[in-house]
């Protein structure tokens, strides 16, 4: 069988490599390396909905060459920006045409979690992708014993890596139930013949523990099929192929995902009448102007002059941090401010006040450290909630993103805030279901809002539905 040829040529493969670093190099190289947090591939794909695991591949044995042309980062960088969880990177050279590079430079561009998918027959192998900057590593049940899967995976949890225990029957689930395994993945694909039915993770899936992550690999072509495996409670899709076959993931993926609620977006710290062009042509709901001491501050002549070129159709949020209220007052009336974000300490009395002396809505920003952040203001007067990084050093604009599991128990519409970008916009909204996302560093350059940045999230944005 294939996979028997492949395991062979495998285990030539890691003795060449052991004749070039030994493994107690190698065990070594793993164990020094900068530990980031451990095992976030497994806590990524414990969200409320499906995950997805994009896979960048060039050939595979079934279909010969996938991608003549192989952009192997850039397609890595589409699929962040689409909304992916995790992704998988095929390192096997001969089969699949991979190259521990493409990992390498993947893990090291992404801020997602990055599967080494290769054939693991010796523990040389994990302690390589501990240094390659792999979250995870693949354990195939056909080709390991028991002891085996059980070893490789205790190896794997010293270094903070998780496994994927791929399993294609009953008898494999078992094997990696019995080895410890804490995600297991089915192939729908029989090695055998190659021939895919993803019925086969639909009559697996009772076969493994709720606590147990489980993954359907292979074959996921058609929203059809996706919302199949998410009714039967699959955690994650591992798709390659058909994303290998995209030209634009982020649209693939929302096909697959189904549309998303489009929030509203802010555009905040705009303080140059030159990025108002940009601006009226992307159209947001809302532009913020910062009256805060910050980069991004604006003085009462700038403010004034950006309104007057500023689309009518786009609403002006002032940004506050502990102002006198005299001076939110003068603002708010003086350039017809539509809504005053408080961003710093101010009180429930203060929110109270400021709504009633001004007229306009009034945005209290919560910057999370705990959850307790957000239940103390869950029944505030504010018109809206918007939750932003915590830091000691800045009231905002850190380019930082939190913790978003902390939102889960918010029960009224809020914006998110706090390091949004390209790279992580549609994760965040599918994840977090915000009314509004409030992006500011995550479209500048060198301090400077940059045009590109502001067309591509808004892009995305728009391509969610
Ligand atoms: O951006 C600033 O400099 C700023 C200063 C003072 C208060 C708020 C500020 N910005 C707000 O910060 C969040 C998140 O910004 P980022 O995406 O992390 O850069 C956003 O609400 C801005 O309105």
């Amino acid at each position: 069988m294939i996979l028997e040829k492949i395991a062979a040529r495998t285990r030539s493969r890691v003795d060449e490599c052991k004749q070039k670093k030994s493994l107690e190099e190698v065990k070594k190289e793993a164990q020094a390396k900068d530990k980031h947090e451990a095992f976030l591939f497994e806590k990524a794909l414990r969200g409320k909905d499906i995950s997805f695991i994009c896979e960048v591949k060039k050939a595979s044995p079934s279909k010969g060459i996938i991608a003549e042309d192989f952009p192997y980062l850039d397609i890595a960088k589409d699929y962040e920006k689409a909304g992916a969880t995790a992704i998988s990177v095929l390192t096997e050279p001969e089969f699949f045409l991979g190259k521990d590079q493409y990992l390498h430079e993947i893990a090291a561009t992404v801020n997602i979690p990055v599967l080494r998918k290769d054939f693991t027959v010796d523990e040389y192998q994990i302690y390589e992708a501990a240094t390659l900057g792999a979250g995870a590593v693949l354990l195939i049940c056909a080709l390991l014993s028991v002891e085996q899967l059980t070893r490789f995976r205790q190896i794997a949890d010293g270094l903070g890596l998780s496994c994927l225990v791929e399993a294609h029957d009953k008898t494999e689930i078992e094997k990696a139930l019995t080895a410890g395994a804490r995600i297991i993945g089915v192939n729908n694909r029989d090695l055998r013949d190659f021939s895919v039915d993803i019925n086969n993770s639909i009559k697996l899936r009772r076969e493994v523990p709720a606590d147990v992550i489980f993954i359907s690999e292979s074959g996921i072509k058609t929203a059809e099929d996706v919302a199949q495996l998410r009714k039967n409670n699959v955690q994650a899709v591992l798709i390659g192929e058909t994303f290998m076959r995209s030209a634009d993931k982020v649209r693939e993926l929302t096909k697959l995902y189904g549309p998303a609620a489009i929030p509203r977006t802010k555009i905040c710290g705009i303080s140059r009448v030159d990025d108002v062009a940009i601006i009226n042509e992307v159209q947001p709901d809302y532009i913020g102007l910062i009256f805060a001491p910050s980069k991004r501050q604006v003085t009462p002549s700038k403010a004034h002059a950006i309104k007057e070129i500023l689309s009518p159709a786009i609403e002006t949020v002032g940004v506050f941090v502990n102002e006198v209220e005299a001076a939110i007052i003068n603002a708010a009336h003086s350039l017809a401010l539509d809504v005053i974000q408080l961003h710093g300490d101010e009180t429930e009395e203060d929110i109270i006040r400021i709504k009633k002396e001004t007229g306009c809505a009034v945005w209290k920003a919560v910057r999370v450290e705990n959850s307790g952040d957000i239940e103390k203001w869950q029944h505030s007067a504010a018109d809206m909630l918007l939750f932003d990084t915590f830091s000691r050093e800045a009231a905002g604009g850190t380019g930082d993103s939190f913790d978003w599991t902390l939102l889960k128990g918010v029960t009224r519409p809020f914006l998110l805030a706090g390091g949004l970008s390209s790279k992580n916009v549609a994760r965040a909204i599918r994840k977090v279901v915000p009314w509004g996302v409030d992006i500011n560093s995550g479209v500048e350059t060198s301090g400077v809002k940059d045009s590109a940045k502001i067309k591509e999230i808004m892009s995305i944005i728009r391509r969610l539905k």
